[in-house]
C-alpha cells in the first residue's frame, strides 16, 4: 500500500453518490493520428473498413464520468483502500463491467518502496515520492477511484519542486510522484532506469509500458549475481558472471516460508539444508561465500566415532522410517503432476484456488504435497517462478480450529494476533486489492480435525481462494471424500467449486516399489525381494497404506539385525571387534541366512506387532474403553503433552462422535455407520440419550468403569483412580501400541479417526 495518507488527499469526487457513466470513443477520434489510416489500393474496401472500424470504436469505452469528474484510459488515478488510511495509485488500463455488471476498471499498479517485502534485495536509493510501476494489475470497481494523480521523471519533478518536496499545503500534495523504474515487487526485480516522459505519454503507450515492465523485471541469475555484487562488492561470491548451479546466491530466491506446525518436516528441508540457512523462515540473507580450502595437518586428523560408516541395518532402518523424507515418490507421478500444475498455474496467474485432496491414511497425500512445494521452491530459486509463501496448518496440532486464522495471518504478515482478530484482518485483506500480495500456499492437513460447530473455519478456508484479491491457494487434505458435503451441505460445497484429487490406496506392486525404492543404496542385500513382496501383499489386502508397509519392513530389519548380532556373538571370540559389531571391512554384512530379512522375518514382524499380549488385550477391550483410549491418544497428539485432564479427553471424544452424529446428509443410520454389523455402539449411545444434534450428547455408558479398569490394568494412569473432569490422566503404555491396536478397528475408523 502506498505511503499516501488519505487524510492528506482531498476527495476530488466529493461525498455525493452520483452514478458512473461510460464515455465511448467518439467518431472524431477515428481520425486521430495514432490510428493507422486505411489507405488501400482499392477505395471501396477502404471505405468499408473505415465504417466497420468506426462502429467498433464507437462501442469502445475510453473513459468514465461521475458528475463532473472524468477519467480516461491511460490516466493515473488515486484509489481509496477501504479499511485503511492509505491510498493506491494505478494507471487505468482497461474499462469493463465485472461479473455483477458493476462498472469497473483494470488498474496497472504503482508501488512504493514500502511495499517491497524483501528487505534484503530491495534498492536503497529510493527517493521521497518515488513510485515503481509494477507488472501487476487488478480489476476494481470505479467507486474506488478517489481522484487523479500525476507521475513524472525525477528531472521534471525537480523542475517543479526544486527542493524535491511538495509543500503540505499544496493541492498537489500526495498526488504527484516520480517514476524512474519498474519493479516486480514479488520477485524484487527492477527494470533499468528510464525517463518517464520517454516511455509513457498516455493511453497509446500502455501496452508498451506493460511490456517494458514485464520483460524488464524478469529475474535472471545473472541479474542476481550483479545485484549481490553491487550490494556487497567486497565479498567473494561463489559465482562468476556465468554463475553455475551451486553458485546461486543461495536463498535469494527462496519463497517466504512460514512453518507454523510444530516439528513439521518441511518439504525442501534437504535441499535447503544444502543451500541456505536451516530454519530461517525467509532465507534471503544466506549468501554463499567461497571458502579457501583448509587443510588439517595429517598428524592431528582424528576419526570421530560418527565417521564410522553406518551398518546396512542402520541405513535400512533409517530409510524405511516413515519420518525420513524419500528422494522420490514412486507411484504418485500423476497425482504429483496434477497438484504441481494447479499450483504453478495459480502462482503464475496470481489467482486463488482450492484443491481438496482425499484418500485413506498412508496414501502419500502429505508427502506428495510437500514434494510439490519443494519442487516449486526450487523453481523459485531458479528464477522460473514467482515467490510464494508456504504454510502448513495441521488440524491435529492445534487445540482449537480457530487458531488456523492466527496461523495464516502470522504466515502472511508475521504478526501474532488472536483468532478473532486474525479472522477480521483476513476478511479485510482478501477482499481488497494489493499489488504486492505474494501468493500464499496453505496446506491444511488433517482437515477432518478442523471441523467446528458451525463449520466456519472450513468454510472460510474454502471460500477465500475464490475472492478476487486473495491469491490464496488452499490444499485441503482429508481422509474422506465427502467431508465438504457432509459438513457444509451439498449446495455450499458445489458453489465453492473445489478441484478434487483422490489418492487411491496402493496395490501390492506399488507398495513393493515404494519399499524397494527406500532400500536403494543399502549395501549387502539384507532384504530379500520375496520378503518385501510378502509384506506388500499383506498390507495391500487390508489397507493400501504405505506407512504400514514401511513400518512392517522396518521392524523386520530390526529383527534381522538382532538375529545377526546374536549369531555373531555366538561365533565370534569374546573380545569385541574394533570395527564395531557386525560390520565388515566394506560396511556390508557377512553372508549367512541369519541376518537377512526373509518372508519368515516379515511374518514374525507382523505377528509380533499384532499378537503380543498387550495388543491382544487392547483389541479385546469393550468399545467404551477403546473409545476412551483413542480420545486420550488424539488429545495427546493435539496438545503435544502427555498429560491431559479427564475432562479434556471427554471433550475430544465428543468431538469425534459429533462428526458422525451430525452426519445429517448420510442416509445410513448412525448405528450402521458406527458398526456395520449393527448393535453395540448404537445401543451404547441410544441408552445414554445421544441424539442427532450433538448438543444433548452425554457421556456414553461404561466410560467411568472403563477408565477405572484401564487404570487397574496399567494401561492408563488416572489421578486418584477417579474418573472426574479435573483428574489428570495419561497413557501408561506406548502411543504406538494403542495406535497399532486400533488402527484397523472398524468402529474407530467409522468415527473418521485415523491413527
Ligand atoms: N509413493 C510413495 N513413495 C515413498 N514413500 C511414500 C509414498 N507414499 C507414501 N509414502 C510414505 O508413507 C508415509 C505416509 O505418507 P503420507 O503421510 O504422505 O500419507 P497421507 O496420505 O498423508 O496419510 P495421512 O492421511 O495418514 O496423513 C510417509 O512416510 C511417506 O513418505
Amino acid at each position: 500500500m502506498l505511503g499516501v495518507s488519505r487524510e492528506d488527499s482531498d476527495d476530488e469526487l466529493g461525498t455525493d453518490d452520483y452514478p458512473w457513466e461510460w464515455i465511448y470513443e467518439s467518431a472524431e477520434e477515428q481520425d486521430a493520428p495514432a490510428e493507422p489510416s486505411a489507405e488501400d489500393e482499392d477505395g471501396i474496401t477502404s471505405r468499408k473498413r473505415k465504417r466497420a472500424s468506426t462502429i467498433q470504436k464507437q462501442n469502445r469505452i475510453v473513459g468514465a464520468r461521475m458528475n463532473d469528474f472524468e477519467c480516461a484510459l491511460g490516466d493515473t488515478v488515486l484509489l481509496k483502500a477501504e479499511g485503511s488510511h492509505e491510498a493506491w495509485i494505478g494507471i487505468i488500463y482497461e474499462f469493463l463491467e465485472d461479473e455483477e455488471g458493476e462498472k469497473a476498471a483494470n488498474f496497472m499498479w504503482f508501488s512504493s518502496e514500502k511495499e517491497i517485502p524483501n528487505k534484503e534485495k530491495k534498492r536503497r536509493d529510493f527517493l521521497e515520492n518515488e513510485l515503481y510501476i509494477t507488472p501487476s494489475s487488478d480489476i476494481n470497481s470505479l467507486t474506488t477511484i478517489n481522484g487523479k494523480a500525476r507521475v513524472m521523471s525525477q528531472q521534471a519533478f525537480l523542475k517543479r519542486y526544486p527542493n524535491g518536496k511538495i509543500p503540505r499545503k499544496s493541492k498537489e500534495f500526495g498526488k504527484v510522484f516520480i517514476c524512474r523504474r519498474g519493479c516486480n515487487t514479488r520477485t524484487c526485480t527492477y527494470t533499468d532506469e528510464f525517463v518517464w516522459e520517454d516511455v509513457f505519454h498516455g493511453r497509446e503507450d500502455i501496452e508498451t509500458l506493460r511490456d517494458v515492465v514485464k520483460n524488464g523485471t524478469k529475474a535472471t541469475r545473472k541479474r542476481w549475481a550483479k545485484l549481490a555484487k553491487e550490494k556487497s562488492p567486497e565479498r567473494d561470491y561463489a559465482m562468476g558472471e556465468e554463475d553455475d548451479d551451486d553458485a546461486v546466491v543461495a536463498g535469494l530466491r527462496t519463497p517466504k516460508r512460514a512453518k507454523t506446525t510444530r516439528d513439521a518436516v518441511t518439504p525442501g528441508s534437504r535441499r535447503r539444508r544444502d543451500k541456505s540457512a536451516p530454519g530461517t523462515p525467509s532465507s534471503h540473507r544466506t549468501i554463499k561465500i567461497k571458502k579457501h580450502l583448509e587443510f588439517t595437518p595429517l598428524a592431528t586428523r582424528i576419526l570421530s566415532p560418527h565417521h564410522v560408516q553406518a551398518s546396512p541395518y542402520q541405513l535400512a532402518r533409517t530409510q524405511l522410517h516413515v519420518a525420513s523424507v524419500p528422494t522420490s515418490l514412486p507411484c504418485r507421478e500423476s497425482e504429483f503432476s496434477l497438484v504441481y500444475s494447479h499450483l504453478e498455474a495459480a502462482i503464475t496467474d496470481g489467482s486463488g484456488t482450492c484443491i481438496y485432496i482425499s484418500g485413506t491414511p498412508g496414501t502419500g497425500k502429505t508427502a506428495t504435497v510437500r514434494e510439490v512445494v519443494s519442487h516449486l521452491d526450487a523453481a523459485v530459486r531458479n528464477d522460473e517462478l514467482d515467490d510464494f509463501i508456504f504454510v502448513e496448518i495441521n488440524g491435529m496440532k492445534i487445540t482449537d480450529p480457530h487458531q488456523a486464522y492466527s496461523l495464516l495471518w502470522e504466515a502472511l504478515k508475521g504478526q501474532r494476533v488472536s483468532p478473532a482478530q486474525a479472522l477480521d484482518l483476513l476478511e479485510r485483506e482478501f477482499s481488497h486489492p494489493s499489488p504486492r500480495r505474494v501468493p500464499c500456499v496453505v496446506l491444511m492437513d488433517e482437515l477432518d480435525q478442523l471441523v467446528t460447530k458451525n463449520q466456519g473455519v472450513m468454510y472460510n478456508f474454502f471460500n477465500w481462494p475464490g475472492l478476487r484479491h486473495s491469491r490464496l491457494i488452499v490444499l485441503a487434505v482429508a481422509n474422506t471424500m465427502d467431508l465438504p458435503e457432509r459438513t457444509l451441505s451439498n449446495k455450499i460445497s458445489s458453489r465453492l467449486g473445489l478441484t478434487r484429487i483422490t489418492f487411491p490406496g496402493y496395490n501390492h506392486e506399488q507398495l513393493m516399489r515404494i519399499v524397494q525404492s527406500r532400500l536403494e543404496g543399502v549395501p549387502g542385500h539384507i532384504v530379500d525381494p520375496d520378503a518385501v513382496q510378502f509384506a506388500a501383499r499383506k498390507v495391500a489386502a487390508v489397507s493400501g497404506d504405505a506407512r504400514r508397509a514401511l513400518d512392517i519392513c522396518r521392524r523386520a530389519v530390526e529383527l534381522a539385525e538382532a538375529d545377526y548380532q546374536t549369531h555373531t556373538e555366538k561365533t565370534m571370540p569374546a573380545t569385541p571387534s574394533k570395527r564395531g559389531r557386525g560390520a565388515t571391512e566394506d560396511g556390508t554384512k557377512k553372508k549367512g541366512s541369519s541376518g537377512r530379512v526373509t518372508i519368515e522375518t516379515v511374518r514374525r514382524a507382523i505377528n509380533e506387532a499384532t499378537s503380543n499380549p498387550l495388543q491382544l488385550y487392547l483389541r479385546s477391550l469393550p468399545f467404551a474403553a477403546r473409545l476412551l483410549l483413542t480420545a486420550l491418544l488424539m488429545r495427546t497428539q493435539r496438545s503435544g503433552v502427555a498429560e491431559s485432564t479427564f475432562g479434556d479427553v471427554l471433550d475430544e471424544m465428543h468431538r469425534m462422535l459429533k462428526m458422525v452424529i451430525t452426519d445429517e446428509n448420510s442416509s445410513r443410520p448412525l448405528h450402521l455407520l458406527l458398526n456395520p454389523k449393527g448393535g453395540g455402539t448404537a445401543d451404547l449411545y441410544a441408552a445414554n440419550g445421544i441424539s442427532g444434534n450433538g448438543n444433548t450428547m452425554r457421556r456414553p455408558a461404561g466410560l467411568s468403569i472403563a477408565a477405572v479398569d484401564l487404570t487397574g490394568a496399567g494401561i492408563i494412569n488416572l489421578e486418584g483412580q477417579k474418573p472426574e473432569r479435573p483428574s489428570k490422566v495419561r497413557l501408561a503404555v506406548g502411543d504406538d501400541e494403542v495406535r497399532l491396536a486400533f488402527r484397523d478397528d472398524p468402529e474407530i475408523r467409522a468415527l473418521g479417526v485415523h491413527l
